[in-house]
């Protein structure tokens, strides 16, 4: 994979531990930048597999010592693999990608010692809800953010070294500290986890006939409820007062809608106390996802997407328009997620499904990078 920001800093070798999802997206990104990458797994065939992919090698005895270790295994282990691979390493720089960011720095903070100094914490915002290499993909991370997290004792290299891989795979660091980390992603990504899985909860026994019904909405408030519950337990487990607390507000409001419910079925939906409280409910609603950068809803069903990375540069939008006129195809929706600081941005242009795979070709033959979603 050829990434159209600056060359690639990122000096390898770079050793992967755990081959699943994030780690073999990882190894596959890294591979197609002509980093070369060491992969390890507690689990042989996840290993086999994301070698197969081309995400890496198997990590041998001959090797050369890692520049960098990037540990990509769950969060209830994340903590225990990085101090084991500070002290494997002596000289290497390492991070990890779990998705809670307290337990490992305080883990390092206490047992690192000097090894602290060559620790920074990361999580990039980017996955699916499907685990394991063969989810993987090398696109995983383009254009989204990166979390960088420095403990109270990492070195200027080691942020360097991090924020440097994040940027090699298209990803835009963002550099938080970890209680600022887990109150975000508390809010913007476990609480919606627990959220999607309550609402489709619901539906293990609704009726099939209820079920042919559905539409566009259930199936967005749910997408993420096909998630993995072993990864999911130890990622809420993990971040459990930050998501405690969102889900006692979000209670806090399921209460009042209740009430009003309540009223409206005892004393008529036009009985005072019904029907305001449900308007404020979708009010809010409305208010809230206005608020979310690079929104991205999906294009109309009727169409199909065909996903573009931009760079952030003058002209790059209009040159695209000009390659997909000229392919002879018709835009039907664009949308543009970009977030603050990031080098490239993702241009999703709806065309009618019948147009998606020639404007793939078009767009591939004219040099343009596609993004697999
Ligand atoms: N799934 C997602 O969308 C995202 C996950 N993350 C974080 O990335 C990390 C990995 O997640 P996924 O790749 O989704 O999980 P995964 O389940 O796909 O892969 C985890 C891999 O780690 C291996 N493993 C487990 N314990 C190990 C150990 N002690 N030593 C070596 N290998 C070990 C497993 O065999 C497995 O292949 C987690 O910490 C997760 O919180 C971060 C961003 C997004
Ligand atoms: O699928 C989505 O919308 C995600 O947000 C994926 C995701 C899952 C877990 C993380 O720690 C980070 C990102």
């Amino acid at each position: 994979m050829t990434l159209p920001t600056s060359p690639v800093a990122t000096v390898g070798p770079v050793k992967i531990v755990g081959t699943g999802l994030l780690g073999t997206s990882l190894g596959l990104a890294l591979r197609g930048a002509g980093v070369a990458v060491q992969l390890t797994d507690a689990s042989p065939s996840a290993l086999a597999l994301a070698r197969d992919l081309g995400a890496g090698t198997p990590a041998g005895e001959e090797d050369p010592e890692p520049a960098l270790v990037v540990v990509a295994t769950p969060p209830d282990v994340a903590a225990g693999t990085v101090l084991a691979q500070l002290a494997a390493h002596p000289a290497a720089v390492v991070t990890d990608v779990a998705s809670v960011k307290l337990r490992v720095a305080s883990a390092v903070e206490a047992d690192g010692g000097a090894a602290a100094a060559r620790y920074v914490g990361s999580h990039p915002m980017a996955g699916r809800e499907r685990s394991g290499p063969a989810a993987a993909h090398g696109d995983l991370f383009a254009g989204r953010p990166w979390v960088i997290v420095p403990g109270a004792h990492s070195g200027d290299d080691a942020l360097v070294a991090v924020r440097n891989l994040a940027a090699d795979v298209g990803a835009a660091p963002v550099t938080l500290g970890a209680e600022e980390h887990d109150d975000a992603v508390a809010l913007v990504s476990h609480l919606p986890q627990v959220a999607a899985s309550l609402v489709a909860a619901r539906l293990q026994d609704a009726p099939p006939d209820a079920l042919g019904l559905a539409g566009q909405g259930l199936r967005d408030v749910t997408r993420i409820a096909a998630s993995d519950p072993q990864l999911w337990a130890t990622i809420l487990a993990g971040n459990a007062a930050p998501v405690a607390r969102a889900l006692r507000e979000l209670r806090d409001d399921v209460d009042a809608v209740l009430e009003a419910l309540e009223t409206a079925a005892d004393a008529g939906p036009s009985a005072p106390g019904s029907t305001g409280p449900l308007a404020r409910l979708v009010a809010d609603g409305n208010a809230g996802v206005s608020r979310i950068p690079g929104k991205h809803g999906g294009p109309p069903r009727r169409y199909g997407a065909v996903t573009v990375l931009i760079p952030d540069e003058p002209g790059a939008l209009g040159r695209l328009f000009g390659d997909v006129g000229e392919a002879g195809i018709n835009i039907e929706d664009l949308q543009l997620e970009h977030s603050a600081g990031q080098k490239v941005g993702l241009a999703v242009v709806s065309v009618v499904p019948s147009a998606v795979a020639p404007l793939e070709k078009e767009l591939q033959e004219r040099g343009w990078h596609l993004v697999v979603r």
